[in-house]
């Protein structure tokens, strides 16, 4: 039985105080303790959102990260600072680094070994865009980034990664992938997992992303192979965050 995990990508939104009142209205309410709610924030509010979340079972988490501990790479963030903000996930290969930020498989697969030796759960994105759907191409690009991604990972480790499968037309577009074809995707993500490591596809989590709402929620997580989802502009309303956790 896999945790349902739901994690809210601020992006670059919210200063600290923003933030703090958005995370304020998320606490005002009863979250259903059975689902892995997670806020993934900008650096500069990590702190803040640390200890408002303080006795609350919502995890924090960051959206990108560099792969060194340290070093002259100016503007970047360690694995090591994170940890010691208390970071429990961070984002990795998410679509707007890879198209706006060079972000590339390598360095994808470098990040998700930094991340896992810092003891930080990888949410690894994936997904096709609109031109590789349209050509039907759509399952060659995920499976060619899973195997990049996963390049060198151990099977022990899988526990601690969560997939996010984000077809890059359905990101806030409002056009979200149908149920049946995410669940078919996310379906195909596993087989390929399988294909690497055997039995252990069945412990890994994979969410779907991509214009998910309160409205949507729930058909989404009623599909067998759906464990979560990856959340942008919906995360940013507490009244809809608290409506995903408690689909
Ligand atoms: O990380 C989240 C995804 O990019 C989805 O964003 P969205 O929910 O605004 O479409």
């Amino acid at each position: 039985m896999r945790t349902p995990i739901i994690a809210g990508n601020w992006k670059m939104n919210n200063t600290i105080s923003e933030g703090l009142q958005l995370v304020g209205g998320i606490k005002s309410h009863n979250l259903n303790q059975d689902v892995e709610a997670v806020l993934c924030v900008p650096f500069t509010i990590i702190q803040d959102v640390k200890k408002a979340v303080e006795n609350t079972n919502i995890k924090l988490g960051a959206q990108n990260m560099h792969w060194e501990e340290n070093g002259a790479f100016t503007g970047e963030i360690s694995p090591k600072m994170l940890k010691e903000l208390g970071v429990d996930y961070v984002i990795i290969g998410h679509s707007e680094r890879r198209q706006y930020f060079n972000e590339t498989d390598i360095t994808v697969n470098k990040k998700i070994k930094a991340a896992i030796s810092h003891d930080i759960k990888p949410i690894v994105c994936v997904g096709e865009t609109l031109e590789e759907r349209e050509a039907n191409i759509e399952k060659d690009v995920v499976k060619s980034q899973i195997l990049k991604a996963f390049e060198g990972i151990e099977e022990k480790d899988l526990d601690n990664i969560v997939i996010a499968y984000e077809p890059i037309w359905a990101i806030g577009t409002g056009k979200t992938a149908s149920s049946d074809d995410a669940n078919d995707m996310i379906l195909f993500i596993r087989e390929t997992i399988g294909e690497k490591y055997g039995e252990k596809k069945n412990v890994i989590r994979i969410q779907y992303g991509g214009s998910v709402k309160p409205s949507n929620i729930k058909e989404l997580m009623d599909k067998s192979e759906i464990d979560g989802a990856l959340v942008g502009g919906a995360s940013l309303v507490a009244q809809d965050f608290v409506d995903l956790i408690n689909f």
